[in-house]
């Protein structure tokens, strides 16, 4: 009976496994037939695609295809290698990862294949995100997805790698398990995607990415998805992609020939004209204009954004707050990813760390307080508003002198935002707030320097000389405007170098200015008697008096730590020093001192002919080994002299001897020298990976103690599926980190959504809060 029942078992078994072959012999046959030109395709059940997608697609409200997924999922199933670029916010991310599920899928990929696909993200957060959307719609599939960014013990990671059939990372991480070797093993991969591929190597992963591209079989399919278009996404592609089709490229080209925007039509853009020193007084009065709204702002460094996002609490404008930069911590920033997401009204305060690629539903604005490096960058920042189909606005700051080359570069990419101007009436100064708060806070007043410095230090490594003018920076007005009493000292490489020609060539004032000014942020009168050092000196009041004494003692440890660098720095500029000993003084040695009364005699002491005849001829002497003191001609008897041998003897004996010495201690100052050369070259590239590491770190986080978390799935897809109660193949277990109240993303592109005004989430209910407080 056993028997026949197990009989019956394994040939339902078989069947099955028939089933789904001619299933797939079926989808194939369709992918061939399937031509992408005369397709009228408008939901995703149109294309070739399994039941499995297409049921985790549904579930996850995905029903109609974007023009980037309509163009590109096709030839991808084809089994082409894909350059896809489409605007922001379009969808490429279904564009990639539904190819990745259908090709394991046709595959008939098991946990026992190993690593089937393998995605690369230039962020973390992007990486997560990716993830996310991967759990969703893959819901229906039996495959097991991962995420490598860095954060967790390595070998943790691989143990769970090994059982990985789709890994999502960012290349650091990756090319670390991968120099490993253990667990992650690549010789069955069948696709690779790189999103954000311009990014990657904007961030400096050229190099890792040819390592990992290097390593990977030659026969797997790759995707490669951007936003933009740049030179280096072009020669990236052509050296990892084969026999590729560009989607979207030549439309975004075309774009731009017929005059249409590169960004989004739903996005409604605009700029304004600031001064520099009005730039946080203008954003201070945007924010209390628009508290009903949820907005990013985005500052061009993690010092600026920290500033700004501590002293603007304070200040209390009525709406939440909030701060996500690289230097954050893993665990932090995810909190405020998912926080901001799901708070209505919030203002979040950040870097580039979220301008690519991020999916925040539902934003109202971008405001770019600081210009950004290019027009790339400000086409991502905007994206991450107006977002599938969506309405959306942004902002743009301009200082006077940025504006015409800025809107320049805009307008090369049919950018052209509409200029608003400030109404009078809403206009109102921080400043005096601002002095006041760093006044009180010490802590705030350091980070308001590092912000100074920061910002000034992003003006000076521009590459758009055009835009960002150094020379022009309104350094004094600047500081002020940030509640400084004056601007910091900023030293910058190659600043002397650059100082020194200004100099030569009349250099303008507020770069003099700047490099003159002392610890304190105030000028250094170095040469009062000019007029333009007069003029500099500022009169310092009461108030800047007592606000110095007062920040002395408690930040000496930051000015120590400011100035700490600059000090070595100065070390190496002093060409000789005199090392002081400590030579024991015994008093009862010493001569006595008798001061002359009579101004006669005061000034014969004082004299040095006095002096001298007083003590009679100065003797030249000379040391021997043991620093005993000889007169310099000390003759040795004449008998000693005939023993020790001829005259001409003793000279060439005597000159051997010394030229032995003296080649002696040549070897060993070439050896000192050669030693002290390569340490010197050792400390120099040490001091430069170490400022790119920093200056890397800073921004994306990469380069974090790992504290932060990383999250690898179960090994099993369906185990980290939310459970779903009519399907009991499915797992109970959840995921790690899926989203509390997933009802907060429901109907999030649904265009009737009805706006409450009611607080919906813990962060508007602080917002509502912050505004009672405010008002
Ligand atoms: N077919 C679709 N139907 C409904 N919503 C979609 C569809 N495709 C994508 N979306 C939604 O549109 C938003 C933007 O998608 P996605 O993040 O993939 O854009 P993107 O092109 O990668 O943008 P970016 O260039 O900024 O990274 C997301 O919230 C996503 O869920």
């Amino acid at each position: 009976m056993a028997k026949k029942e197990q009989k019956s078992k394994t040939s339902q078994r078989k069947e099955q496994r028939k089933r789904e072959q001619d299933y797939i012999r079926e989808l194939e046959t369709r992918i061939e037939e399937y031509n992408p030109k005369n397709s009228n395709a408008v939901f995703f059940k149109d294309l070739p695609i399994s039941n499995a997608t297409l049921r985790g697609l549904k579930e996850a409200s995905f029903v109609k295809l974007t023009e980037i997924q309509k163009n590109s999922i096709p030839i991808s199933l084809k089994g082409y290698d894909v350059l896809g670029a489409a605007k922001t916010g379009s969808g490429k991310t279904l564009a990639f990862l539904i190819p990745v599920l259908e090709k394991l899928y046709r595959e008939n990929w098991t946990e026992f294949d190993g690593l089937g696909a393998l995605i690369i993200s230039p962020t973390r957060e992007l990486a997560i995100q990716i993830y996310e959307v991967l759990l969703k719609i893959g819901s229906r599939t039996s495959f097991s997805a991962g995420l490598v960014i860095g954060g967790k013990d390595v070998k943790f990671e691989s143990e769970r790698i090994s059982r990985i059939n789709i890994l999502i990372g960012t290349p650091g991480r990756i090319l670390q398990h991968m120099d490993q070797a253990v667990g992650l093993n690549l010789n069955n991969l069948q696709m690779l995607v790189l999103d954000e591929a311009d990014r990657c190597l904007d961030m400096g992963f050229k190099k890792t990415l040819d390592a990992i591209v290097n390593n990977l079989p030659i026969s797997r399919q790759t995707l490669l998805f951007s936003a933009t278009q740049s030179q280096s996404l072009d020669d990236l592609a052509r050296l990892s992609l084969t026999d590729y089709k560009s989607i979207g490229t030549l439309d975004i080209v075309k774009e731009n020939e017929t005059g249409a925007s590169a960004t989004p039509e739903t996005l409604q853009q605009s700029y304004i004209d600031v001064p520099l020193q009005d730039k946080l007084d203008t954003l201070f009065s945007f924010i209390k204009t628009h508290l009903k709204n949820k907005m990013i702002i985005f500052l061009s460094s993690s010092k600026q954004v920290h500033f700004v996002y501590e002293t603007f609490r304070k200040l209390q404008p009525g709406i939440s707050l909030m701060h996500l930069h690289g230097r954050q911590k893993q665990k932090a920033r995810t909190e405020t990813l998912d926080k901001f997401s799901r708070a209505q009204q919030v203002c979040l305060f950040a870097t580039d760390v979220v301008a690519r690629g991020i999916d925040f539903p539902s934003v109202d604005w971008v405001v770019q307080v600081d210009c950004p490096e290019d027009v790339d960058t400000y086409i991502h920042r905007v994206g991450r508003c107006a977002r599938y189909g969506k309405q959306g606005k942004s902002l743009i700051m301009l200082t006077p002198t940025e504006e015409a080359g800025f809107l320049k570069r805009l307008a090369s990419k049919k950018i052209e935002p509409k200029k608003l101007v400030i109404k009078q009436s809403k206009k109102r100064s921080i400043k005096p707030q601002l002095q006041s708060i760093l006044f009180q806070d010490p802590e705030l007043k350091y980070l308001g320097q590092k912000a100074f410095i920061s910002y000034v230090k992003s003006i000076y490594i521009q590459k758009d000389k055009e835009v960002f003018k150094f020379d022009e920076l309104p350094v004094e007005e600047y500081a002020n405007s940030l509640g400084l009493p004056g601007a910091p000292k900023i030293k910058i490489k190659g600043m002397k170098s650059i100082e020194r020609a200004k100099q030569k060539k009349n250099a303008s004032r507020s770069l003099m200015a700047l490099s003159k000014m002392n610890e304190d942020g105030e000028p250094e009168n170095i040469d009062k008697s000019t007029d333009e050092a007069k003029q500099e000196t500022k009169v310092r009041t009461k108030y800047d008096k007592m606000f110095e004494r007062k920040n002395q003692t408690i930040l000496s440890e930051h000015y120590l730590n400011i100035t700490k660098q600059q000090a070595n720095d100065d070390e190496d500029d002093d060409f000789m020093t005199i090392k002081r000993q400590d030579h024991k003084l015994v008093e009862e040695e010493l001569p006595d001192l008798i001061v002359p009364t009579s101004k006669r005699s005061q000034k014969k002491a004082l004299s040095k002919k006095a002096s001298l005849s007083s003590k009679g001829n100065a003797t030249k002497m000379v040391f021997d080994d043991d620093g005993q003191a000889h007169p310099i001609y000390e003759l040795e008897g004449e008998e000693e002299f005939i023993n020790k041998g001829s005259a001409e003897d003793q000279k060439k004996e005597f000159l051997a001897k010394e030229t032995e010495v003296m080649n002696e201690v040549d070897i060993e100052d070439k050896q000192v020298a050669k030693e002290k050369k390569q340490e010197k070259k050792r400390k120099r590239l040490e001091m430069l990976r170490k400022e790119i590491e920093d200056e890397y770190a800073e921004e994306y986080g990469i380069n974090e103690e790992p504290e932060n978390e990383a999250f690898l799935g179960t090994g099993n897809l369906s185990d980290d599926m939310e459970s779903d109660s009519d399907d009991d193949s499915r797992t109970k277990k959840e995921v790690s980190y899926k989203r509390n109240n997933e009802s907060d993303y429901e109907g999030e592109y649904d265009d009737n959504i009805i706006e409450m005004e009611e607080p919906n989430t813990l962060e508007d209910l602080e917002s509502l809060t912050a505004k009672l407080i405010g008002n």
